[in-house]
């Protein structure tokens, strides 16, 4: 019988980049990388600092778009259609949210973050706008830390309670697909493991995409693994069988901690 994980490998993909490369000028910072993403599963990208994780991260909501002389060679796909191709970037940007490495809150009340979103959307009822806050900040497990407190600044919360703000805030607009940059690396273990469980749950509804320097959350969180290095997926697969079994010596290589 197949395993949990190994039905989970096969699985359906929300995205898929194939013969991605990238180059920022001359220099090619990914190369042919080929990578589904499996619908509601977390897929970690790890390898060592400026092996491209966040480059890969970046390119599949067109944020390198914004990067002077930054060019992109393959196809990126979502639901199977190339998002280089006919899709506006403010649907693909709002079907595939983002959040940071710092938290970043905007300086205003923890209502007007998460309502931001759906009113540049044209959502202006306060009746909707209500429901979507309550259920965003319900969704990013801060729901019952803030509820008092909806209409005093965001930028009072400590840094956990800001991301999983910037997360509330992310999933306002309905994304289908979260990608998570390093969004645990400047917090405390309470809060990280906070987050953790939150992401571990919103993959019933989301397809999550995660850059982690963290192995242990890599396999905590995340059902499929990349290993990246010098802009090349080495390897990918299992989370399980990636970590104990990896195909590639320099896999090995990295998750038993020899380099990086
Ligand atoms: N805007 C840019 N212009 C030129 N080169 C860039 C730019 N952004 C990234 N790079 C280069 O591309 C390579 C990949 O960078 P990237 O940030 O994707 O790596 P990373 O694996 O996410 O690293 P880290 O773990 O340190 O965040 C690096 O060599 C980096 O210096």
């Amino acid at each position: 019988m197949q395993s949990a994980r190994a039905e989970a490998a096969a699985s359906e993909a929300k995205m898929g980049v194939e013969g991605l490369d990238l180059y920022y000028g001359e220099f090619r910072a990914l190369k042919d990388v080929t990578l589904d993403f499996p619908k509601n599963e977390v897929t970690a990208l790890i390898g060592p600092s400026g092996c491209g994780k966040s480059t890969l991260l970046k390119t599949l909501n067109r944020m390198n778009d914004l990067v002077d002389g930054c060019r992109v060679d393959g196809c990126v796909s979502l639901d199977g259609d190339d998002i280089y191709g006919g899709l506006p970037v403010n649907d693909l940007r709002r079907r595939v949210g983002m959040v940071f490495q710092q938290p970043n809150p905007f300086p205003m009340s923890i209502y007007d973050n998460i309502a931001f979103g759906p009113r540049t959307h044209g959502i202006k009822g306060k009746e909707e706008l209500d429901v979507i806050v309550e259920q965003s900040l319900r969704d990013a497990a801060i729901w019952d830390e803030v509820k008092d407190r909806l209409k005093k600044s965001a930028l009072g919360l400590s840094g956990g309670q800001q991301q999983r703000l910037c997360i509330a805030r992310a999933l306002a607009v309905q994304p289908e697909v979260l990608l998570l940059d390093e969004s645990t690396s400047a917090l405390d273990p309470i809060s990280t493991a906070k987050i953790e469980d939150l992401v571990t749950e919103l993959a019933s509804k989301y397809t999550v995409i995660m850059v982690t320097h963290n192995m242990l959350q890599a396999i905590r969180v995340s059902t499929k693994t990349a290993f990246f290095l010098l802009g090349e997926m080495v390897e990918a697969g299992d989370t399980d069988a990636l970590f104990t079994h990896p195909k590639d010596s320099r896999t090995a290589d990295y998750v038993s901690g020899r380099f990086g």
